[in-house]
């Protein structure tokens, strides 16, 4: 599929566009009470009203055109069988087998990958067991209270999240800490709170050759070995996960203490593979076992579902509607449960690592919008920030609303008081607030006559503005995993019709590359010339400036 927006669907959405786009959610419910029941659905747990988007049915059969014109069904299959479909790394995307629960054999490269999937979790499970039972001993023979993830992007900010998505489900002598930046303050003030004799360092690296991952791996090390006085404790703190045994090796760290995984798991897709050993560690293998269940129940949805009772397809859709025909650059995220306040910054590598990319799998420049920015924090508090931009800004948001109906242990009023407010931001995104609605209040407050006419512009809200809502009962591994394939998902469909490679991620190497040479300019004395003149100067800056 070369030229998306010459497709029959594109052009025959382009034509609705005009028809629908000014229609108001208020009237096309007004229009409409079945509307609710149309435009919701619920798979693994989660249930999705997307009835606030600005759509008509006609806009969803024309969305789906646009899917199957883009050939997701055959892609969709293409990915779930193993197929190449990481063009420029030539590899296969295959995140889904290493939640495979029905065990069918996956070939990639002639050889059935899933006893070697299953070997590997086996060993999760086995040394999560050891740690969280006391069995593992430090070197003077104590047991583990701490563990240190040292990763970066999704050798972090899966197991981040979901150790604090699922912290009710954590062991109780079991602290977590996670250490991502080459900024030395993150690991030396988690260093400070530590006991060598019980602390254990998981080193995730896909790679084992990134710099930040590794100079604090350094650190750690250095810091472990000066405590404990000999290089051979290392054995007992120290595991790696990586798909790179000979790096890992040379670190240091005994491969017998490595846990694999493999080059067609893309990095930001890892959190089922071995990156997910601090999840299994601090939440035990059956739950670990649990979220796989729940990523694994949205695969065989998104697998077998008619395009048109497609949660992720859907989802997808839908973006794709606002992003291309709405022109909308960004995507809110808004949980309603603190626990997920990492999620928006883990779909932001999601989605944006993903599908940030301007040429499509040709090789030529795409002439449409891909991916948005995607963003966000807790609701609760963006209400009290930046959601007056959303409610009166001059662009259209997107918002996916996320939240729990049950917080155990939570005292009452405080959710129903959070679910009244997720329910009420819904509706003021959809309904607004016009000026005879406006009027009225300011004349039941006294105000009249010119100061009133002063103030309605500032009080009308134009509302018609699009919301997803995804309801779940309670925030457990299950539907936290249903939760984040829902997303990959997503993703991947959006990538599909944008005919784009959604799991490479070149955009990352340039900073890279020029980073290293910096560090040498930053470190040679003398006057930096080899740069463009802001660079020189910066750096420059920094030399004479800096205390060494
Ligand atoms: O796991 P690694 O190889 O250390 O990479 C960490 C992260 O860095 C990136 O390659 C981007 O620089 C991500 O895609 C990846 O998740």
């Amino acid at each position: 599929m070369s030229n998306l927006t010459q497709t029959p669907a594109w052009l025959a959405l382009e034509e609705h566009f005009k028809e629908v786009s000014h229609l108001h959610l208020r009237d096309l419910f007004n229009d409409d009470p079945q509307r609710f029941d149309k435009f919701s659905l619920e798979s693994g747990g989660l249930f999705f009203d997307y009835s606030k988007n600005r759509i008509t049915a006609q806009t969803m059969t024309l969305l789906m055109d646009l899917a199957r014109q883009c050939g997701l069904e055959a892609r969709i299959k293409a990915m779930f069988s193993g197929q190449k479909i990481n063009s420029t790394e030539h590899r296969a995307v295959l995140h889904t087998a290493l939640r495979n629960l029905d065990k069918h054999p996956l070939i990639v490269d002639g050889e059935d990958v899933m006893p070697k999937v299953n070997a590997v979790k086996e060993k999760i499970g086995d040394f999560s067991d050891k740690v969280r039972s006391g069995e593992w001993l430090g070197y003077t023979g104590k047991v583990i209270t701490d563990i240190v993830n040292i990763g970066i992007g999704g050798s972090d900010l899966g197991p981040l999240m979901v150790c604090q998505a699922l912290k009710d489900y954590g062991h109780k002598r079991l602290k977590m800490h996670f250490v991502s930046t080459v900024d030395g303050d993150q690991v030396m003030s988690v260093l400070a709170e530590l006991n060598p004799e019980t602390t254990l360092f998981i080193i995730s690296s896909k790679t084992f050759t990134t710099q930040e991952t590794l100079t604090n791996a350094r650190t750690s090390r250095a810091w472990f070995v000066k405590a404990s006085g000999d290089e051979k404790h290392i054995a007992k703190h120290f595991v790696a996960v990586s798909t790179n045994a000979k790096a890992v090796g040379e670190f240091g760290i005994d491969t017998n203490n490595m846990f694999e995984f493999w080059d067609w798991v893309g990095g930001r897709y890892s959190l089922w593979s071995a990156i997910g050993l601090p999840i299994a560690i601090y939440l035990g293998k059956h739950n670990y076992q649990d979220l796989l269940h729940g990523a694994y129940t949205m695969d065989q949805h998104f697998c077998s579902k008619p395009l048109e009772q497609n949660l992720p397809v859907i989802m997808g859709m839908l973006g794709v509607w606002y992003v291309n025909f709405f022109g909308a650059s960004t995507q809110l995220i808004s949980p309603y449960n603190q626990s997920l306040y990492r999620f928006p910054a883990y779909l932001q590598q999601l989605d944006m690592e993903s599908n940030g990319k301007t040429v499509d799998l040709d090789g030529k420049r795409v002439n449409y919008r891909t991916g948005p920015v995607v963003w966000g924090d807790t609701g609760i508090n963006g209400q009290h920030a930046y959601y007056q931009l959303l409610h009166q800004g001059s662009q259209i948001v997107p918002v996916d609303f996320i939240a729990t109906i049950e917080h155990p242990d939570i005292p009452e009023p405080h959710n129903t008081i959070l679910m009244a407010n997720v329910f009420a931001q819904t509706e003021a995104f959809l309904r607004g607030k016009n000026e005879a609605e406006v009027r009225a209040e300011l004349d039941i407050q006294g105000i009249t006559g010119e100061a009133q006419d002063a103030l309605v512009p500032h009080k009308v809200f134009e509302g018609n503005r699009p919301t997803n809502t995804i309801l779940m009962q309670r925030l457990s591994p299950r539907r936290l995993g249903a939760l984040i394939a829902l997303y990959e998902h997503k993703v991947f469909v959006q990538g599909t019709v944008w005919n784009i490679n959604s799991y490479d991620q070149w955009g990352v190497e340039l900073g890279k590359q020029l980073a290293k040479a910096i560090e040498a300019d930053l470190t040679t004395p003398g006057l930096t010339t080899n740069h463009d003149a802001s660079t020189n100067g910066l750096v420059n800056y920094y030399k004479r400036n800096t205390p060494r």
